[in-house]
C-alpha cells in the first residue's frame, strides 16, 4: 500500500503503533512521576499473581492502572506542548498545568484506595 504522495510503502509499524510506543518510552525515561506509576503498576501486578485476584478484581485494577498512566501521559503531552507554545513564565500557564497534574493526583488517590480495597482483605487472609 502507497502511503501518499511519496509513494514510499506503508508498514504496520507505521500506523500510530511507532509513535505510541515512543510516546510512552518517552515519558518513562523523562518524567519522575512516570517512573513511581510504572513502579506502582509492576508491584501491583506481582501482588495480584501472588494473591490470586478474581477475574473481576483483575479487570477493576487494569482498567485503574490504565487511567492513572494514561491521565500522565496526557498531563505530559500538555505540559510539553505548553511549554512549546508558551515558554515564558504566566499565571494562566500556571493555572492550566496546575489543573492537569491535579487529574493525575485526583486519580492517583482513587488508584490508591482501590489498590487497598483488593489487597487488603486479600493479604490479611493471605497472613492469617
Ligand atoms: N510557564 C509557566 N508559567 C507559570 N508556572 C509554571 C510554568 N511552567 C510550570 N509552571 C509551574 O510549575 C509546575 C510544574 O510544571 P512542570 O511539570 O512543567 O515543571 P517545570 O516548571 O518544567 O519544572 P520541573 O519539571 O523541573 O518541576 C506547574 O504545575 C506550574 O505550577
Amino acid at each position: 500500500m502507497n502511503s501518499g504522495s511519496k509513494g514510499r510503502k506503508k508498514r504496520w509499524y507505521d500506523i500510530g503503533l511507532r509513535y505510541a510506543l515512543n510516546g510512552l518510552i518517552e515519558s518513562i525515561k523523562t518524567e519522575r512521576n512516570m517512573k513511581v506509576h510504572i513502579t506502582a503498576t509492576v508491584i501491583a501486578i506481582i501482588l495480584a499473581f501472588v494473591l490470586k485476584l478474581s477475574v473481576m478484581e483483575w479487570m477493576i485494577l487494569l482498567l485503574t492502572i490504565a487511567m492513572v498512566i494514561g491521565m500522565e501521559l496526557v498531563n505530559t503531552a500538555l505540559e510539553h506542548a505548553l511549554d512549546y507554545v508558551a515558554p515564558e513564565r504566566s499565571s494562566e500557564i500556571k493555572i492550566a498545568k496546575d489543573i492537569a497534574a491535579s487529574s493525575v493526583l485526583l486519580l492517583s488517590i482513587v488508584a490508591f484506595v482501590i489498590g487497598l480495597l483488593l489487597f487488603l482483605p486479600k493479604f490479611i487472609a493471605f497472613l492469617t
